[in-house]
């Protein structure tokens, strides 16, 4: 790319779309400074790749890297994990324990999810971004701390702060910087860039056929590039490259959990080229124009005979500017009796290149038995 340059930010992070291009700037400033950063995205979005990167940029790197995941350990134990304790300082506490923050001495500390860190050990907190120095539980010596805070989280963190829960001192300790990733629904053009990365970091992972590529970018990833990544891996597991590429009718089977897949394989025409994205986002728009249509306008109807959420169809429908007139307008001229034999989940038959498509599938499920999974 020629106003990007293809640096370890770039190798760790995949992704063209305009929203991810930004994430990547962002990390390039904020990555030599010592600022702290606060990540903020939707759950499997990226935001500990995020920070890796941040600490990979930074003069750091050559010093640890630590993660905690502040939701997932039990309030009374959180003070003692992050900043240690000396021997005595609880019952059961039979040696002095370094914790997190001294762990990652001279180097980088995420902790993720800061959102559901209690109250208490954000005080601690908030004091050791003010006097970059903190004491063990049960301690009285100060201890330096030379590293730097990178926080992370999934949730609305101005709204924990009105709710009470989180402190508003700390809010603005923490986001000096604010790096926001946006949901893999948000920026699908990223899904064929994100399966070659993702795909190198798989043992023999399965070759997707451009059909089946075209549909993971239908798809809605409540998991994000998490979820992503496990479909990958299980495709890896279940269809080895021996067995030939993974297809559309493998999808649904891959696609967890149950019943956020698309039901029946869409009809999307095979694509060589880069066009792909732009492709799939106009053949999506004539699929829901359709249904819109054949609904009389009606959204939940339209929404349900496509297979997709009510509520992610009012966001497509957003997306594309597809309004609910200009899709019935066509129906009072030009109503097709074909169109009665649509299935909820396919393109116009009467379009062109879907046509040869279709002939295909009904031949390919004629003769292909059951799918195994
Ligand atoms: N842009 C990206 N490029 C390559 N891999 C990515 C990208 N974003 C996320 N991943 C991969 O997706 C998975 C989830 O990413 P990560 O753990 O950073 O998400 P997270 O937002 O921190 O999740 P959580 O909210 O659960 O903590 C990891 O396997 C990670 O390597």
């Amino acid at each position: 790319m020629a106003d990007e340059p293809d640096d370890a930010v770039r190798q760790m992070l995949a992704g063209n779309s305009p929203a991810i291009r930004h994430v990547r700037a962002m990390i390039r400033m904020v990555a030599p400074s010592d600022a702290s950063v606060l990540i903020s995205g939707p759950t499997g979005s990226g935001k500990e790749v995020v920070a890796r990167a941040i600490h990979a940029g930074s003069n750091r790197a050559h010093r640890p890297f630590i993660a905690v995941n502040c939701g997932a350990i039990p309030s009374e134990l959180i003070e003692s994990e992050l900043f240690g304790h000396e021997r005595g300082a609880f019952t059961g506490a039979h040696d002095r324990r370094i914790g997190r923050f001294e762990q990652a001495a001279g180097g980088t500390l995420l902790l993720d999810e800061i959102g559901d860190m209690p109250v208490a050990a954000q005080v601690r907190l908030l004091r050791v971004l003010e006097h970059k120095c903190f004491s063990r539980i049960g301690g009285r010596q100060e201890v330096p701390f030379t590293g730097r805070i990178i926080a992370a989280s999934h949730c609305d963190l101005p709204r924990r702060i009105e709710e009470g829960s989180f402190r508003s001192d700390l809010w603005y300790r923490l986001a000096v910087a604010i790096i926001t990733l946006p949901s893999l629904d948000q920026r699908r053009e990223d899904i064929p860039d994100l399966v070659e990365q993702l795909s190198r970091g798989i043992d023999r992972p399965a070759r997707l056929s451009d059909t089946a590529l075209s549909m993971l970018a239908r798809h809605d990833w409540p998991g994000n590039v998490r979820e992503l990544r496990s479909v990958l891996v299980r495709a890896a597991l279940f269809h080895p490259p021996g067995l030939g590429p993974v297809d559309v009718r493998h999808l649904p089977s891959l696609i967890s959990p149950a019943g956020s897949a698309p039901a029946a394989g869409p009809l999307l025409k095979p694509v060589e080229d880069d066009g792909l994205s732009g492709l799939i986002a106009a053949l999506e728009r004539r699929q829901m124009c359709d249904a819109l249509r054949r609904a009389n306008g009606i959204v939940a109807n339209a929404a349900r005979m496509t297979g997709i959420n009510r509520t992610t169809f009012i966001e497509k429908m957003r997306r594309h500017g597809l309004t609910r007139a200009e899709a019935i307008e066509p129906a009072t001229h030009n109503r097709r009796d074909e169109d009665k034999e649509n299935t909820p989940n396919q393109i116009s038959p009467k379009s062109p290149e879907i046509l040869p498509l279709l002939a295909e599938r009904r031949a390919r499920e004629a003769r292909v038995p059951p799918d195994p999974h």
